[in-house]
């Protein structure tokens, strides 16, 4: 018997997780009122599907964390009683549409074309009766729990517990999305500078390369292959779909 199964994560986690199935190709996301449900349409499968630590993702009920995925914001459509989704803090990098009568989160959409998710909405599938959604891969912002009230003395039980399920504990995102955030800084500080300063500017001498610089030089970042030079959404779902 597992050694931590009294921790309680996320109800969608909490019995084991679920396999997703690759053929899954979306469902429809309901609130929780009793009456003029909210109704979402999210025609594809998600991707990068974990539990979240933060304080600003939506928790079912009694959880410690929210379960969370992405899908191209082209997929999300709402289907019924839109006029109920507020934004829940217009100044939040993701805007989180929440129906204003049961509070449950439909979904998140980043507006900042800079942001190195854009294009990818916020969706919380188990507000679905559909099965197939891709399974929660890893566990992000672990140690916010805190933030929420959660005794810092049970870190080390809640970090073993979602080890035990498979998903790997990290204080924010897991090492591949951290790396996707990084290689997007990295190229946007890696760009030309406009071709009127190029213009007015006298040719480097050699030596003008500082000792140490804190970002990679422009030399240092390889040209990416055809494949790495996509965006990231374009990456994101690469990797969901292995090509
Ligand atoms: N420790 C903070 C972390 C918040 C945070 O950075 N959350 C991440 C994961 S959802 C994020 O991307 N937030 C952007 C946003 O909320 O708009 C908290 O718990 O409130
Ligand atoms: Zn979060």
């Amino acid at each position: 018997m597992a050694t931590n199964q009294r921790v309680r994560i996320h109800p969608a986690v909490d019995n084991g997780v679920k396999q997703g199935n690759p053929e899954f190709s979306g469902g429809v996301l309901t609130c929780h009122c009793t009456n003029r449900l909210v109704k979402i349409r999210v025609g594809a499968q998600t991707a990068h599907n974990h539990v979240c630590g933060c304080t600003k993702c939506w928790k079912p009920e009694g959880a410690i964390f929210s379960q969370v995925a992405v899908v191209s914001r082209d997929a999300i459509k709402v289907l019924e009683n839109g006029d109920k989704l507020q934004i829940v803090d217009k100044d939040a990098a993701i805007q989180r549409y929440a129906c204003r009568d049961c509070g449950v989160h439909m979904y998140g959409r980043i507006e900042n074309r800079d942001h190195p998710f854009y294009g990818l909405d916020f969706v919380h599938t188990e507000l679905s009766e559909e099965e197939g959604w891709s399974a929660p891969e890893f566990a992000a912002f672990v140690s916010s729990v805190i933030e929420s009230g959660v005794n810092p003395d049970r870190m080390d039980a809640i970090r073993a517990r979602l080890r035990e399920l498979g998903l790997p504990p990290y204080d924010t995102l897991s090492p591949p999305l951290m790396d996707l955030i990084a290689t997007h800084a990295a190229n946007r500080q890696a760009k030309p500078a406009p071709a009127a300063a190029r213009q007015n500017a006298s040719p480097a001498p050699v030596q003008a390369a500082p000792k140490a610089s804190p970002l990679p030089q422009r030399s240092s970042v390889p040209t990416p292959p055809a494949s790495e030079g996509r965006s990231i959404i374009g990456r994101l779902m690469s990797r969901l779909l292995g090509r």
